[in-house]
């Protein structure tokens, strides 16, 4: 474990990973530009620093280096900071970028920032416009497509590029598109991926959005975070379908023993590298696995991360059936059609009568693994992972 120096470094260290695109969302602007000259003014700069805030399409690390180098030029002039040392990665690409615009004016800097990102909104704009005929869609969701259609709900992770990694966001958002669905009349709900992946687990970047409090107060909110979350699948109140189209890893995977079927394409692999991460098991995978495919075979999974074969997790019982790639999507949606076709009710009866008498011990064991995996993320074991993981996705 690290000492509490060790520890003062490592919150340090990480409190500095935000986003380039946190960074260019400081709450309080402190500008020190005037002038009649300008182009852009200062509140066209605000409009578009709260417009990065409501983009719905990450785009990607270089423009947000270049977002960041621009506000800081624009409301600082030119860099004027120590260059950050060679194992600091990420602050050292910032003041890369922003000394890159050597003495640049401000106001340019200004006008380039807000035409950078009204480049960047209508771009989102437009690849986020709703197709003709989709008009069963649900809007509001950054990180999800919600559609319902037939009686089946269907819950779409939608951040391809990042193989569909849970963000903070989508997790809060999946909570909210599962409380909906429990309350639509539809008959049955089904979770899948966008893109040649179902889902990357938890996002790894997650942890640098460190709040004031630091990192033990991140580590609570992530905790309360998971914990609620967890707890909306235990108690959603219909047939739940997992459309397993890819890999899927951690969080993803554990989830499943909470699914009422779980389709796959034989392209998926089932994964959970909690060692690898220092984190422990979640999801209730610790209660529900062992009782799906027994200890033995759940400690290969849980405590060594073993990877899974689509075909491998279905002869353990955590898959229900598993289906060719290249016919996976038209057998499954053909399946599922008839199913959501049988009385709404009965369906909704069923899955409780199976169900419910494991709700309560479900809730406890949530409640338990969220307060171990809190003292977790914690650990140097961890936090060297995340960042490790972060350095080499950085590529700096
Ligand atoms: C509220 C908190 C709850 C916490 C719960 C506890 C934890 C639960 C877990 O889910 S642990 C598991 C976490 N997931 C991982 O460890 C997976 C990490 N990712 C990978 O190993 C690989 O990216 C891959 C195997 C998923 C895919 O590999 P590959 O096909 O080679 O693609 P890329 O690696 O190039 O990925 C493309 C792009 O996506 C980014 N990305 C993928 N997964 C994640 C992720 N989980 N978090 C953040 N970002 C992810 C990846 O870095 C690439 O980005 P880049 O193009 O480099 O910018």
């Amino acid at each position: 474990m690290a000492g509490a120096s060790g520890r003062l470094a490592w919150c340090r260290c990480l409190s500095a990973v935000r986003s380039p695109l946190q960074v260019v969302c400081f709450p309080a602007l402190k500008l020190h530009v005037s002038g009649a000259a300008m182009r852009a003014s200062l509140k066209d700069l605000e409009n578009a620093v709260n417009q990065v805030k409501l983009l719905k399409k990450d785009p990607g690390n270089e423009v947000k280096l270049k977002l960041y180098a621009l506000y800081k030029q624009a409301t600082e002039g030119p860099c004027n900071m120590p260059k950050p040392g060679v194992f600091d990665l990420i602050n050292k690409a910032k003041w890369e970028a922003w000394n890159a615009l050597g003495s640049l004016p401000e106001e340019t800097a200004r006008q380039n920032y807000v035409d950078l990102v009204s480049s960047l909104s209508s771009s989102s704009e437009s690849s986020s416009q709703v197709k003709p005929g989709a008009d069963k869609e649900h809007a509001g969701y950054g990180t999800l497509v919600v559609t319902s259609e037939d009686g089946i709900t269907k819950i779409m992770l939608n951040r391809p590029t990042r193989k569909n990694a849970i963000s903070t966001q989508m997790y809060q958002e999946i909570i909210l598109a599962l409380k909906a669905a429990s309350q639509d009349d539809s008959a049955i709900t089904v979770l899948t991926g966008n893109g040649d992946f179902y889902c990357s687990g938890n996002d790894l970047t997650n942890v640098t959005d460190t709040p004031l409090g630091g990192i033990e107060e991140k580590a609570k909110n992530s905790t309360n975070l998971l914990r609620d979350f967890v707890a909306s699948f235990i108690d959603f109140p219909k047939p739940l379908i997992a459309v397993v189209n890819g890999p899927a890893v951690g969080i993803a995977v554990t989830l499943l023993g909470l699914f009422d079927i779980v389709y796959a394409s034989d392209r998926a692999t089932f994964h959970t590298p909690f060692s690898h991460l220092g984190l422990s098991p979640e999801g209730c995978s610790s209660y529900t696995f062992p009782k799906i495919m027994g200890p033995t075979k759940a400690t290969e999974m849980l405590t060594f991360g073993k990877k899974l074969t689509a075909r491998e997790a279905c002869a353990q019982g955590l898959v229900t059936e598993v289906f060719p790639d290249a016919t996976f999507q038209k057998e499954v949606w053909t399946r599922l059609t008839a199913y959501a076709k049988l009385p709404s009710n009965v369906l909704r009866i069923s899955k409780q009568v199976i169900r419910n008498r494991e709700k309560e011990k479900l809730h406890s064991v949530n409640v338990e693994e969220s307060s171990i995996i809190q003292g977790r993320f914690l650990s140097e074991e961890s936090m060297n992972a995340v960042m490790n993981f972060l350095s080499k996705r950085a590529k700096l």
